[in-house]
């Protein structure tokens, strides 16, 4: 490879909004323990991010999302990790399915004007705006210490392409 900057891992994030309410997770194992969060995790290879987003929502949820668009494409540069995440983040408002508890989540329904940011990744309270607005966005966080926010870019966009 000519670049000598590293690759990115791709992962995903989905959150589902239905009748005034947004779908979250209460993540019980692996990178964000202990906080609530869309569904989402790795894309494998050969997986597009929407293929990929609609898998891990299945996992860790047990519904399939039938209208899921993507939002916003975040990286997160964390200085513990090899590697920045960059998050393909998905919206979605209609789903089959029952949402039920994995081994990975505890699903549950909060209000948009309630949403548990004290209980979340620092990030999400500044895109969140964004994407509950319906815009499609683009950014970077630079974390310390895993959940400390050092640096930002975000922005409005026209696409993601
Ligand atoms: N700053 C951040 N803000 C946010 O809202 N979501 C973030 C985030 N940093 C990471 N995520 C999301 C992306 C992805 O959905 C999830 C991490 O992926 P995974 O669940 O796959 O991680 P795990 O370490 O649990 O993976 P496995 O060990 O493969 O299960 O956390």
């Amino acid at each position: 490879m000519a670049s000598s900057a590293v690759e990115p891992k791709i992962l995903t994030l989905l959150m589902v909004v239905q009748d005034g309410k947004v779908l979250l997770g209460y993540k019980k194992r692996g990178f964000g323990e202990g906080m609530w969060n869309g569904f989402g995790g790795k894309v494998e290879p050969g997986e597009t991010p929407t293929e990929g987003a609609l898998r891990e929502l299945r996992e860790e949820a047990c519904i399939d999302a039938t209208d899921a668009t993507e939002r916003g494409v975040v990286t997160f540069v964390y200085d513990d990790k090899p590697r920045p995440m960059q998050v393909h983040i998905f919206h979605a408002s209609q789903f089959t399915g029952v949402p039920t508890e994995t081994d990975e989540m505890r699903p549950a329904w909060f209000d948009l004007e309630a949403v548990p940011f004290d209980k979340m990744w620092p990030d999400d309270e500044l895109w969140y705006p964004m994407f509950l607005a319906g815009k499609k966005f683009s950014g970077t966080f630079w974390f310390t210490n895993t959940t400390t926010i050092v640096r930002h870019e975000l922005r409005e966009v026209e696409s993601l392409e």
